[in-house]
């Protein structure tokens, strides 16, 4: 389990966390929710150790996040980060293939190619395997990020908006693979997302930020309602909860009565 006690995170005068906890737990899947700004992918670089917190602390089983400890409290993780560009002139594949640059020699292991193949495969993007990565569209790219995050086959996977450039078929088929993969792995798994739908359809666990605060946390089904959408976001909404209970949203136009 990841255990977040207390965080407490200020820069300068703006607070992105106050008393700060919760918990993530492994084959689980975990939506941070959030206005911009508010602090989500801080608190994910947080996770990771890149920022340096004011107070509280961070574990993971007997591990604590120390200076000491840094080193290996990475390895654990597979991090998606928001908007990488590449400027290298790799294929598709190598880049997935650096997701186990542990595991590489000079010599690319047949097994660890043929993994990198599957994955690109399962995703139905095996077409793109040798293509060099600065010819890529910005969906194409989200994508092969997101193989490379699996290839490491990580303890905690995490991942910044990870379908903020993706069609709805392209969002489904990642959001798809990020659940069964966390389920058959164990995996510890953690995204910010903005899209609520997505979120209730995809996350088992959400956590909703505002002001520096943690102003809700638990199953979509129980704490995404009409007045919690209104009280993040300032905006109008009605939610409808399909056949097993699953919460979907609709907002409306400023003009509209809920
Ligand atoms: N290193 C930094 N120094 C000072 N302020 C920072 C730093 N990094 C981020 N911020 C500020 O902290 C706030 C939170 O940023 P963050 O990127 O975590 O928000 P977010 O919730 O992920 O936003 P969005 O939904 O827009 O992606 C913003 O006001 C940002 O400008």
């Amino acid at each position: 389990m990841l255990k977040v006690n207390n965080l407490n995170l200020q820069f300068g005068s703006l607070v992105l966390a106050r008393d700060v906890s919760f918990t993530l737990k492994p084959g689980q899947v975990t939506a941070i929710l959030g206005p911009n700004g508010t602090g989500k992918s801080t608190l994910l670089k947080t996770l990771f150790g890149d920022i340096k917190v004011d107070s509280g602390d961070i574990g993971f089983g007997d591990e604590h996040l120390t200076p000491k400890t840094l080193a290996k409290w990475r390895s654990r993780f597979g991090y998606m980060p928001q908007d990488i560009h590449f400027d290298i002139g790799l294929s598709v594949v190598e880049v997935i293939l650096l997701g186990r640059i542990d595991a590489l020699s000079l010599r690319v292991d047949e097994t660890l190619l043929s993994e990198a193949l599957d994955i690109l495969d399962s995703m139905g993007l095996a077409h793109l395997a040798n293509r060099d990565v600065r010819t890529l569209s910005g969906g194409q790219c989200q994508m092969m990020l997101f193989a490379q995050a699996l290839m490491r086959k990580p303890q905690i996977m995490m991942l910044d908006e990870p379908v903020s450039a993706l069609d709805l078929h392209y969002q489904h088929v990642l959001l798809e693979h990020l659940r069964q993969q966390t389920q058959q792995h164990n995996y510890t798994t953690v995204m910010v997302l903005h899209d609520l739908n997505l979120a209730a359809q995809y996350a088992d666990n959400l956590l909703v930020l505002k002001g520096g605060e943690l102003v809700a946390t638990g199953d979509p089904k129980q704490i995404l309602t009409a007045e919690l959408v209104e009280d993040i976001y300032n905006v109008k909404a009605q939610v409808f909860c399909d056949e097993s209970g699953v919460p979907f949203v609709r907002t409306l136009r400023s003009n509209q009565a809920a």
